[in-house]
């Protein structure tokens, strides 16, 4: 009886796993975000450790949503690090890049400044993802982060300044969904937005890349 019980429990709890991994560069806030996105989505984590270290290797949890779990990868974003983002790619279901929205300068490509910040080796590596061919299809979000900053960019002027012209370089054939959207990992302002839009197009896109029964 105690072994049927279980069985039913286990399989009542029974949902797909997605799993989604945060890039961008060193200090752009991934774990930041990673800590509030469990402090809203995991019972057992409510209070975001806020006070982050550099990461060296991953940082990973699963989220449990109403209809999912969405396991995050949080990744270590300093240069040296980056080349260990591919071995990922082939089992992510969807990608967060982080941009930190107070280094790159006016966030304009076009515009040759000595002080556009990282925004050249920001949309290097952001390329970089967006060509390797396991990442194909794979549903983007692209977050504007430290909103919270007097010196902040606007996510309007990075969409038109250094995401437009990223996209441009993609290929025609690789269409994917993606968004931009403004947030403050810090204050958690537009965390709960970010992790719904990455919970309706990993489902979206659940026929390209189906996600794991647990
Ligand atoms: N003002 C402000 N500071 C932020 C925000 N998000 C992160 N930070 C700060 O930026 C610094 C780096 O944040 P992390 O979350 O550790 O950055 P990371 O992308 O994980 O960095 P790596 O692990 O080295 O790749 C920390 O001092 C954070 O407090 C934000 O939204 N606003
Ligand atoms: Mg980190």
């Amino acid at each position: 009886m105690y072994h049927l019980a279980k069985s039913l429990y286990l399989l009542a709890r029974r949902k797909e796993e997605y799993s989604v991994i945060l890039l961008g560069l060193d200090n752009a806030g991934k774990t930041t975000f990673h800590e509030q996105a469990k402090s809203l989505f995991l019972a057992e984590h409510p209070d975001p450790r806020l006070k982050t270290v550099p990461t060296v290797g991953q940082n990973v949890s699963t989220l449990t949503l109403p209809d999912m779990y969405l396991k995050i990868w949080d990744v270590g974003g300093q240069m040296s690090l980056r080349k260990l983002w591919q071995s990922y790619y082939a089992s992510c279901h969807a990608i967060v890049f982080i941009i930190d929205s107070t280094d790159i300068g006016d966030g304009n490509i076009e515009h040759d400044d000595l002080n556009s910040g990282r925004l050249e080796e920001c949309r290097l590596v952001l390329e970089d993802v967006l060509q390797n061919s396991e990442t194909e299809g794979v549903p983007l979000l692209i977050l504007a982060n430290k909103q919270d900053r007097e010196d902040c960019v606007e996510v309007v002027r990075i969409k038109e300044g250094l995401v437009k012209k990223v996209f441009e370089g993609e290929k025609a054939s690789s269409i994917r969904d993606s968004r931009v959207l403004p947030v403050s990992a810090l204050t958690g302002t537009g965390v709960r937005e970010a992790v719904d839009w990455v919970r309706s197009r990993v489902k979206w896109n659940k026929e390209s890349r189906p996600p794991v029964m647990r």
